[in-house]
């Protein structure tokens, strides 16, 4: 029997095949698999997908599948391939030049390496220079530089340095460097003993140069604790953090972590490096209790002396919201959260100098809470004069139980001579939107904001955010509150802000159809008029796709729909009763015998996040398979307003399984849909909706694949690290009230009853398990139960195990042999 490969250059995951059609177990020698368990064997009846034409087995046997399914492996691994190179833009960083009109910018480019099994990204450079009004030139160097090694960069205020952080692997010291224009200035080691990795997590990141360029303020793991440790001579009282030959380290006390990709990192801690003297302190005044975050410079009080860092603190101590545990907290925007300040290290209080709080003497050094009364406050951003504060809430998630919800805009006005106290007025900027009107803002859904997002009026921040089915840049004025959309009015695509060129604006653009296109859009007119925004395409450094991949995008076409609510009964909220959106990618040309292409359904996870317009390797690809593609952004979605969201809670497995059925009946009354040959794809909750829908509506869908999908909520209730999400997308708000880590039998019931588990003996369709093995938030064991159940009562499935990975699958063979696997799949039953 072969064995998996594990090789360079192959493909790690291991394929559980269950043998089709059958009720025997799984083969003798596999297991579930786990970092811990034997290598696992491959059922010889089920051919190791991966493997490439041609090779041959221990037995000497030709190790495959019938020829046509290689066949379809080869080709179909060669098309996937070729999507997978186009390289992603991530950031840009814009710089002033000396001479004007000209500047110079900075890209970040990810791509794939699938050999290596990492994301690669480079780095390259242009020099911009506006022409004209209407013309802008980018000159980019002729190569890039790949970022071997490197966690992140940050420019400098100024742009005259470079901060470049390497995190060394095996406790080796964290690695500074800081360029200048041409050289390396200097190089900081930081050991181990100081903190660990410094986070680039998105989240809790946060890396901020001061005003002088002298200190740089960030985010790291704090140092690990000492351990307990014993030696010949019994216990070691001073214990031991280091290798040390004659003792052992024992475990210690377990902590509680974020979960979800947090696992293996310790509490995200604030320091700061003096850059001349190579000088590290951790910022003290902080509450054991606070994980930090997203640190910022705020602006010199009037007098110019003190300094202040202002951040985002997580607490894990029990309190309104909050569970006496740390929840997972990736996709979970519904943590409480508050804006803290804190006076920064490396300065002497003069003489003349008040501390941080006149009323509050005793609180001097220690952090203030400046978002008392909010449940949330992120992305901390002061304006250009230092008289604001600006930052996003989650309060709708926090205060619903929601994991993500409308976001709202606020505003603090900064006391000029730095006296700060925790009641500071908080202004709302953009409030959350409950039902917008046709054609208007949505609300904010906003996934983060520049770090300098403000035009030259100092008071205009530019900002990307979803609305319906697509993502737009915005402007919002933070002292008149107006809001206005920067990106076309009739543009389907999605737009993300990428950096600002003083007034102008460098985005990317793209669609389903589309990779991304660089834009630089400039104002027309008035920057109180609405839409005066033209946007010139900027010529691409890198051959944007293949020809083939270009042959095969130019044949497709999309549209958003606009979905009716199939039962808008009156004890409905208005927002809950408005059409929601699905996309539709379809081929332009029509088929000489009009029959249609056969349809994939697909369903994003959450409930509450979004399927976007924008380019997706994964879609894309699927498409050009010669699929049509139904997206559906049932209600509950982001990007719709609040109402509608919060319908969904308390309904999941109904309200969200009958949207999808009314999208695939609005497509199929449209003449779009060959009814014998739909499948279904989703991933986590739209795993739970797919497994729902093969059990809900068994003769609508002739296949299915689920990634990491949630089958059984009462399994998943005692080892997800998200348990508080079972409550409340099963009952609602009030969920979480009955919010217990030791739930009743009866709840255990309920949850049974509300999941695709108890509609498992009608299910007909094929189902692809892809299952993360390190998945904390819906463990692998909720995708196996559901799949040997399914064994168990002789419908065909297919599992594969990906050891490595986590909810995202995201790993780049992981991602590959995924995406492989479903096209096959959904070759095999519905071609
Ligand atoms: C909040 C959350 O993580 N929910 C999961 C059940 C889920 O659906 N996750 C989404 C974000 C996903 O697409 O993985």
């Amino acid at each position: 029997m072969p064995r998996c490969p594990v090789e360079e250059g192959q493909w790690p995951a291991c394929c559980i095949p269950l043998p089709i059609s059958t009720a025997s177990g799984f083969p003798p020698h596999s297991s579930a698999p786990n970092r811990h368990s034997a290598p696992l064997r491959l059922h010889s009846s089920i051919i190791p997908p991966m493997q490439v034409p041609g090779a041959v087995s221990e037995k000497g046997m030709p190790l495959g599948i019938d020829a046509a399914t290689e066949e379809e492996y080869a080709s179909q691994a060669k098309l996937l391939q070729e999507f997978s190179n186009i390289p992603i833009i991530d950031k840009a960083w814009i710089f002033k030049s000396d001479s004007a009109n000209c500047s110079r910018a900075m890209f970040s480019v990810g791509q794939v390496n699938l050999l290596a099994n990492k994301k690669r990204t480079v780095i390259l450079s242009s020099h911009v220079s506006k022409t004209s009004k209407q013309s802008v030139d980018f000159q980019w160097t002729p190569f890039p530089i790949e970022m071997t090694g490197v966690s992140t960069v940050v420019p400098s205020p100024s742009g005259s340095k470079l901060l470049v952080v390497r995190n060394k692997e095996n406790e080796s010291p964290t690695q500074l460097e800081i360029c200048g224009p041409s050289l390396l200035e200097k190089e900081i080691h930081i050991p181990q003993s100081v903190h660990g990795s410094i986070y680039n997590d998105k989240w809790f990141e946060g890396i901020s140069w001061n005003h002088k360029e002298t200190l740089i303020a960030y985010v790291a793991e704090e140092p690990s604790p000492l351990k307990p440790a014993f030696n010949d001579l019994g216990f070691k009282k001073e214990g031991c953090s280091e290798k040390d030959s004659g003792s052992w380290k024992a475990q210690g006390d377990w902590e509680e972590d974020w979960g979800e990709t947090y696992s293996k990192k310790r509490k995200p801690s604030l320091f700061v490096v003096n850059i001349n003297s190579g000088e590290v302190q951790a910022v003290q005044g902080i509450s054991k209790s606070l994980s930090v975050g997203q640190v910022v410079w705020a602006p010199l009080s009037s007098h110019g002396c003190q300094n202040y860092l202002v951040f985002v603190g997580w607490s894990s101590e029990n309190g309104p919201n909050q569970t006496p545990r740390k929840l997972g907290i990736k996709y979970c925007y519904n943590r409480p959260c508050a804006l803290y300040a804190i006076r920064a290290p490396f300065q002497e209080l003069k003489a003349n100098e008040v501390p941080i709080n006149d009323n509050e003497m005793d609180n001097f050094g220690t952090a203030i809470n400046l978002t008392r009364g909010l449940s949330s406050a992120f992305f901390p951003r002061f304006s250009p004069d230092g008289r604001s504060l600006v930052f996003l809430s989650a309060k709708s998630a926090v205060d619903s139980g929601a994991h993500s919800a409308t976001n709202s805009l606020h505003r603090i006005d900064w006391p000029a001579d730095g006296k700060l106290q925790s009641s500071l007025n908080i202004i709302d900027v953009v409030p959350v939107v409950m039902c917008p009107e046709d054609g208007c803002l949505p609300g904010l859904y906003c996934s983060s904001f520049l770090s300098d997002p403000w035009l030259s009026d100092g008071c205009t921040m530019i900002l990307s955010s979803v609305w319906g089915s697509t993502n737009v840049i915005l402007s919002v004025n933070i002292l008149s509150c107006e809001i206005s959309r920067v990106t076309p009015n009739d543009s389907s695509y999605s737009w993300d802000v990428l950096a600002l060129d003083e007034d102008n604006i460098l985005a990317v653009s793209s669609s389903p159809i589309d990779p991304p296109q660089i834009k630089y859009g400039y104002h027309t007119g008035q920057m109180d008029q609405s839409n005066t925004w033209n946007w010139l395409n900027v010529s691409s450094p890198f051959a944007r796709y293949s020809d083939k991949v270009k042959s095969f995008l130019s044949s497709l076409q999309f549209s958003i729909l606009k979905i009716p609510v199939s039962d808008p009964s009156e004890i409905l909220s208005n927002g809950a009763r408005k059409p929601y959106e699905a996309i539709f990618i379809s081929n332009k040309e029509n088929k000489m015998d009009n029959a249609c292409n056969p349809l994939i359904v697909i369903l994003h996870g959450g409930p509450h996040s979004v399927s976007l317009t924008s380019y997706s390797k994964s879609s894309a690809f699927l498409s050009s398979l010669g699929y049509n593609l139904l997206i559906v952004n049932y209600r509950g979605s982001l990007g719709f307003g609040e109402e509608a969201l919060q319908s969904l809670p308390g309904k999941v497995g109904t309200q969200d399984v009958n949207d999808v059925l009314a999208a695939l009946d609005y497509v199929t009354g449209k003449g779009l849909v060959d009814v014998s040959k739909v499948a279904v794809l989703g991933g986590s909750h739209g795993g739970f909706l797919s497994t729902h829908l093969i059990g809900q509506a068994p003769d609508r869908f002739v296949v299915a694949a689920v990634r990491n999908p949630v089958c059984n909520l009462s399994l998943m209730l005692g080892t997800t690290d998200i348990p508080d999400w079972c409550y409340v997308e099963a009952f609602g708000s009030e969920g979480k009230d009955y919010f217990s880590e030791a739930p009743s039998a009866e709840y255990l019931k309920l949850f049974y009853n509300k999941s695709p588990i108890s509609h498992l003996s009608k299910v007909k369709a094929p189902v692809l398990f892809l299952l993360g093995a390190q998945d904390l938030r819906v463990p692998v064991s909720n995708g196996l139960q559901y799949a040997r159940a399914l064994r168990e009562k002789g419908v065909e499935v297919k599992v594969i195990v990906f050891p490595e990975d986590v909810h995202g699958i995201e790993r780049p063979q992981s991602d590959f042999e995924s995406f492989l696997n479903i096209g096959v799949w959904f070759k095999k039953y519905c071609k």
